[in-house]
């Protein structure tokens, strides 16, 4: 697994962004043979979609032939609330670009039959020939998606109960209040996220500290479900300065050390 340290969190935003313009033009999408990008939600990718954006604005890079997939998705929410993912993709990156809706997917949390709904989106995965390209963010507990602590590490599209913690962590987009929380998410599984061609988690903030040296220098395991990343042939972490505080010196030198040509998102774009 690569982990890229970066400064701040404007630069693993730009790092990210390059990333992803770099393998769409790389792959020439068609119509026929569209790019396929697994997407999270969160304060994390906020600043690599507004990135994805400009590339978009300056005629850089289209989304025309991209297809999407969400990570995860509340149960009981409207689509319209405010803090649906739903709304959170709409406002912070579909709105403001040129992909076509019909190629997004994003898990139904209101759907009459959950477990359908989650299977048939494994299925679509699959009908499209599997994801290209998986971003995502971590929890402060390690989790992934929504893959809390304890997940299956070959876990599957599937209803999850959410955490006390992650219920804690999100109230502050529901008013602060816990009660407003939805209680469980439909989320795709770890397994899910590993089948992807490609992997790229981006990491910022002291809070995710311990989660970042979970995932870097624990073992495998199922309480830190970042840790599996470990598993994938290309996996690739994008972090902050910040958030290597728990990691050891030489651990920290090492990865400086072997990433020094890759730093710049220049370099990714030709
Ligand atoms: N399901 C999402 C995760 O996909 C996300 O990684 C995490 C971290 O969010 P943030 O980026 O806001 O710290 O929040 C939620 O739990």
């Amino acid at each position: 697994m690569r982990l890229i340290i970066q400064d701040n969190y404007d630069i693993i935003s730009q790092w990210a962004a390059a990333y992803v313009v770099s393998k769409i033009q790389a792959a020439r999408p068609t119509e026929g043979k569209p790019f396929v990008l697994g997407l999270p939600t969160g304060s994390t990718p906020l600043g690599m979609y507004r990135y994805l954006i400009k590339y978009y604005q300056e005629n850089k890079l289209s989304f025309k032939h991209v297809v999407t997939f969400n990570m995860d998705e509340y149960v009981g929410l409207d689509k319209q609330h405010p803090q649906s993912y739903h709304s959170f993709m709409r406002n912070n990156f579909f709105g403001h670009i040129d992909i076509q809706e019909s190629n997004t997917n994003i898990l139904n949390g209101n759907a009459s039959d959950l477990q359908a709904e989650c299977e048939l989106f494994e299925a679509k995965i699959k009908a499209v020939g599997g994801i290209d390209l998986f971003l995502g963010g971590i929890g402060p507990d390690g989790h992934i998606a929504f893959n809390e602590p304890g997940s299956s590490l070959s876990s599957r599209t599937r209803i999850k109960t959410l955490t006390q913690d992650t219920i804690i962590a999100n109230s502050r987009f529901f008013d602060d209040d816990i009660q407003k929380v939805p209680k469980t998410a439909l989320t795709v599984g770890v397994g899910t996220i590993l089948d992807a061609k490609e992997v790229l988690i981006l990491v910022n903030g002291h809070n995710k500290a311990r989660a970042l040296a979970q995932a870097v220098e624990g073992g495998i395991n199922q309480m830190w479900t970042i840790s599996a990343l470990q598993l994938h042939p290309h996996g690739i972490i994008v972090c902050d300065e910040a958030s290597t505080y728990d990691l050891k010196v030489g651990t920290y030198k090492y990865f400086k050390d072997i990433e020094r040509e890759n730093l710049s998102p220049d370099m990714l774009l030709t």
